[in-house]
């Protein structure tokens, strides 16, 4: 039996990437529902290729645009973001890809795991902005959340088969492209440069995140609540290469890594054939050719939107809710050339101390959280 997939955000670069490993496996995959927010043509040439069940445009303005286009087929279309919290219910349904961007993962995760679907997680910002109640359904439901990030992935592997205690996660990062620069380079970086990631090819919110490291902050606070650390527990160790995509330190000091070359095909397919690996035609990593792997502390004085996510962790509540928001406006802000590097930490800060701090929030307190975070840091940007 083919396992089939929803792939949500199948436009986007995992999305992509997703459909890649399904065509490698089309002997053990089978695209069963695709969503997308804008991107029609794409959308409507990736419907055709895997003949799905279901299609889905979050923006309702190309419902009728999609539904004209794909009239010839046997699909269903649907429109609006609601639709893609429908569709993740569909018995059919054996695993679902979240990689969306942002906060719009967050309502889909949890309809998908209500209706007891496996999630192969790609959207961190799901569990930043509302990790406990992600986790606390995911017990509750018994669904498997199997991480795609690179650096969860890693850990996963690290951890497969291992009943003891982790000491430390050791949590690697590139640095991004500015790992060198000084805060007055830093004043003056621009957007083009930001989006210049030295390792991996990326949709542009996670390379800026990558750029300023909250791409790190964010991704210590998905390793809080996918493997139950402690924030203290994650060490951030700062590898330019991105070879090794994570370590763990155990209790009798050894340390088990992942190493691989940057693609993320192969944590994706990790996930999608779990708890099998799968034959792949990747490239090889040639550990003969690899001159040098080097090791630095993070900065948090140049980087601060990494120390804003530890401070964040340790709050806990929803003050992780609230820096997501503010970031998602300070980034969509800085591509379109209304804000600086530096300003976005400044106004993440700021958002921080002004929004309205729960500290046992519900899904409802999110929702407003998140309302609350966007306004005040939107009113900084103007
Ligand atoms: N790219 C990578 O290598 C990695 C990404 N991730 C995480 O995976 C997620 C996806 O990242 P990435 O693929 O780079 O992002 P992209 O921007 O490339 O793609 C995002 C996808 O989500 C869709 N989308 C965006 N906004 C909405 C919305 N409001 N409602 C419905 N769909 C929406 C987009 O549709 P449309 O095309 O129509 O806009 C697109 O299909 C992020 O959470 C990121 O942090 C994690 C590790 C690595
Ligand atoms: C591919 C992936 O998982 C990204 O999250 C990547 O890790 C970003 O690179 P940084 O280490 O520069 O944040
Ligand atoms: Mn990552």
């Amino acid at each position: 039996m083919k396992r089939k997939l929803a792939i949500l955000g199948s436009t986007g670069s995992i999305g992509t990437q997703a459909l890649d490993v399904v065509r490698e496996h089309s002997d053990k995959f089978e695209v069963y529902a695709i969503t997308a927010n804008n991107s029609l043509d794409l959308l409507i040439q990736q419907a055709r290729e895997f003949q799905p069940e279901i299609v889905v445009i979050a923006n309702d303005d190309k419902y009728p645009a999609l539904k004209e286009a794909l009239s010839d087929l046997p699909i269903k279309v649907w429109g609006g973001s609601k639709s893609i919290e429908q569709v993740v219910q569909d018995e059919a349904i054996d695993m679902v890809l979240t990689a969306m961007v942002g906060y719009s993962g967050l309502a889909p995760t949890i309809s998908a795991i209500k209706a007891k679907k496996p999630i192969a997680l790609a959207n961190k910002e799901t569990l930043v902005v509302a990790g406990e109640l992600i986790t606390s359904l995911a017990l509750e439901y018994r669904v498997p959340i199997l991480p795609v990030d690179s650096e969860h992935s890693a850990i996963f592997q690290c951890l497969n088969g291992e009943n003891s205690p982790i000491e430390k996660i050791l949590l690697t990062a590139s640095g991004g492209p500015f790992r060198t620069f000084t805060k007055d380079q830093l004043q003056k970086v621009t957007k083009k440069e930001a989006l210049k990631h030295p390792n991996w090819d990326m949709g542009a919110k996670i390379t800026i995140d990558s750029a300023t490291m909250m791409n790190k902050g964010f991704e210590m606070i998905e390793a809080k609540w996918l493997f139950d650390v402690a924030p203290s527990q994650v060490e951030v160790v700062v590898h330019p290469q991105s070879i090794i995509h994570s370590m763990v330190q155990f209790e009798d000091s050894s340390i088990i890594a992942q190493l691989g070359l940057p693609d993320m095909k192969l944590p994706i397919q990790y996930a999608f054939g779990y708890p099998n690996r799968l034959k792949s035609k990747f490239e090889r990593l040639d550990i003969f050719k690899l001159a040098t792997m080097t090791f630095e502390k993070a900065d948090t004085d140049r980087f601060r939107n990494l120390a804003f996510a530890f401070d964040a962790a340790n709050r806990g509540g929803n003050m992780p809710c609230i820096v997501n928001a503010a970031n998602e406006i300070v980034v969509d802000a800085f591509l379109k050339d209304k804000t600086g590097f530096l300003k976005m930490s400044d106004i993440i800060e700021k958002t921080m101390q002004k929004a309205t701090f729960i500290n046992k929030p519900t899904y409802d307190d999110y929702v407003q959280s998140n309302a609350e975070a966007r306004r005040i840091a939107t009113e900084m940007v103007h």
